[in-house]
């Protein structure tokens, strides 16, 4: 066996042959891949592909778990306000009842889904609810703390972290018992009561000794045995939500409501609740005990840790296997500006990303340059012609945005012809490029299927097919298939097949035969998708109408490298966004902005 000087004591006896050489499973360190790709020995491309190939282990090591935005938060909901030791004074009237006023509840926390955000981010981490107030004299109660109401956008999924998880935090029960570890069995005692009781002034251990106090306390333990129980029990059916649809209250939307009628809003979903308030020194007034000289504390309010997880938001959603071309189409489609890596292997794109597709009234997207023509190349060519420009000089001479708007202005001045990139953008949506599906994704092959969550809500989905590939139709059902694994129904979604690499056949200086099978192949290929890939028309809710009726998908075959016939795919994308805003009641997102503005 060959050794490297790097390696570690060896754990394990099991031989693995690792890019090329051979090891024992522990003498592959714990950064033992990237030392590997290091390694001088090493030809660049070798190393290069080996760091590809550490990454897309590691990302099917997540089982989907980092595909999206999440963030965990760690809620307290309200502990409830003390209740109050106090007694009725009045003139003539030396020895008043007992008058202490009950304490009010903790807030309660709800976590409730608002279509107007769009991230997490404005979700705190830490969310501390407001407690009730204290009960006062003359029997005030206290205050019940308003309810706290977490937004968070649509589209979000809340898990509450398993009790074995690391990143939870401590429940109200767990906190206590680390406060009183380590404790001797006395203190341990006097600090529990001083958690739970309040006092008359001065008078706890007088109280302590009566019997009717202890009695009241072995009911209280009682009480929170129980309570202790259910909150176990809640605790073994953990909060699981899947915020698709915003909250709506009959009330809020009742035409007959009377004039003045409160407005009730939506509160969501309860997640943390507040902590009952204590009770008053009236509630232990007793046939032997005409003055108790204590009252209950509040009970802590409930803590939750929750994940929240964001499905993306994208109007349209690239499903392909790995390299259709997803990535490059959607540069195209972003004039370059959606940072989404594009190179010649398999799971290039490890995270969906999304872009924003501008568009003008008159069905160009144009952005920074001329898109019809441009050339949209591997992430690494591109890279190599941009540093040769740099060291060229090029970019020193580039002209700013403001320098590049005073020119065409002066040119307009002049009554010369308007700027092609000055043009008012009509619509906008955006688009999600995706991870390579393949068959047997649903089986955890490739990367997973889980990433499909992402586009689990887009307006339509767009399949991106290889033309210059063996059989595109095996691709189409593939891609179905796995669609439908995923989530039965989904494949109802797709609207459109992008069949991408179309320069590849019989393009310039083909022969005619290449040209005849390249029409053949498109023709059996537009025959497949009109007759076994038809899609039920969905209603406002996605589900299929009543009546049954079925649509066929549209066809485009594109160039997404050099940006052909790209125009006809926008306009068609365009239309199923509109559609869908219209069918869902959603602004349709009209914008009247230059480009450049
Ligand atoms: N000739 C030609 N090549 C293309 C076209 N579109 C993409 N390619 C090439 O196909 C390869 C894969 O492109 P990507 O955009 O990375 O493919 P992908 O579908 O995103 O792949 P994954 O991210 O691995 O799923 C790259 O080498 C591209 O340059 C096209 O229209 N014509
Ligand atoms: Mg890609």
């Amino acid at each position: 066996m060959r050794c490297t000087p790097f390696l570690k004591p060896l754990r394990a006896h099991s031989v693995t042959i690792f890019a090329g050489r051979c090891y024992t499973t522990a003498a592959i360190p714990e950064a033992g891949p990237s030392k590997l790709a290091e390694s001088p020995s090493r030809s660049p491309a070798a190393q290069d592909e080996l760091r590809r190939k550490r990454r897309t282990d590691w990302k099917r090591r997540q089982n989907g778990q980092s595909f999206l935005d999440h963030t965990i938060i760690h809620i307290r909901a309200g502990n409830g306000g003390n209740g109050c030791v106090a007694f009725h004074r009045e003139l003539f009237k030396p020895y008043g009842p007992p008058s202490g006023g009950n304490g009010g509840r903790g807030a309660d926390v709800y976590i409730l889904p608002t279509p107007h955000l769009t991230t997490l981010s404005s979700v705190p981490n830490r969310i501390r609810a407001p407690h009730g107030g204290s009960g006062q004299g003359t029997w005030q109660n206290g205050r019940n703390a308003p309810p706290l109401i977490v937004r968070v956008p649509l589209g979000t999924i809340v898990r509450e972290l398993p009790r074995d998880d690391p990143r939870r935090h401590k429940d109200e029960y767990e906190a206590e018992a680390e406060d009183l570890q380590g404790l001797k069995p006395q203190e341990r005692r006097d600090k529990m009561r001083e958690r739970r009781w309040v006092h008359y002034p001065e008078w706890a251990e007088d109280n302590a000794q009566r019997e009717d106090f202890k009695h009241a306390e072995r009911v209280l333990f009682q009480q929170e045995r129980e309570r202790r129980r259910a909150r176990r029990m809640r605790a073994e059916n953990p909060i699981f939500l899947d915020l698709d649809k915003p909250e709506e209250t009959a009330e809020a939307e009742d035409p007959n409501a009377p004039l003045g009628h409160r407005r009730v809003e939506p509160m969501g979903h309860l997640v943390a609740q507040g902590g009952a308030g204590g009770v008053g020194n009236p509630a232990f007034l007793s046939p032997t005990n005409r003055s108790p000289k204590w009252a209950t504390r509040g009970y802590p309010g409930e803590r939750v840790s929750l994940a929240l997880e964001l499905k993306l938001l994208a109007d349209v959603g690239l499903v392909g296997m790995p390299n259709a071309g997803k990535s490059t189409l959607l540069r195209a489609l972003t004039g370059g500006r959606a940072r989404t890596e594009v190179a010649g292997y398999a799971f290039t794109t490890l995270n969906p990303v999304v872009g924003v597709v501008r568009v003008a009234a008159d069905g160009s997207f144009a952005f920074d340059g001329p898109t019809e023509g441009a050339v949209h190349d591997e992430t690494s060519v591109e890279e190599a012609r941009e540093r040769e420009l740099m060291v060229g000089g090029e970019f020193a001479d580039a002209l700013t945005r403001n320098q590049r708007r005073a020119l065409q202005d002066e040119a307009r001045e002049k009554g010369g012809e308007t700027d092609p990139y000055e043009l008012m953008e009509a619509f906008r949506f955006t688009v999600a490029d995706n991870p390579g599906l393949i068959e047997d994704a649903s089986a955890d092959v490739g990367l997973g299927h889980s990433f499909l969550r992402s586009i689990e809500r887009s307006h339509a989905l767009a399949y991106v097919v290889d033309l210059s590939g063996e059989a595109p139709w095996d691709e189409l059902r593939v891609l179905r298939e796995e669609l439908e694994r995923y989530k039965p129904g989904m494949s109802a979604n797709a609207r459109i097949v992008i069949a991408n690499k179309a320069d590849l056949l019989g393009g310039e200086g083909a022969s005619t035969e290449d040209v005849e099978e390249a029409k053949a192949k498109l023709g059996r290929l537009e025959r497949y998708v009109r007759e076994e890939m038809k899609v039920p028309v969905l209603d406002a809710e996605g589900n299929p109408v009543g009546s049954g009726e079925t649509r066929t998908l549209d066809l485009v075959p594109v160039s997404a490298k050099f940006s052909l016939n790209l125009r006809k795919v926008v306009g068609l994308m365009q239309g199923y966004v509109e559609e869908a805003r219209m069918r869902k009641g959603i602004d349709p997102g009209v914008v009247g902005r230059l480009f450049h503005s």
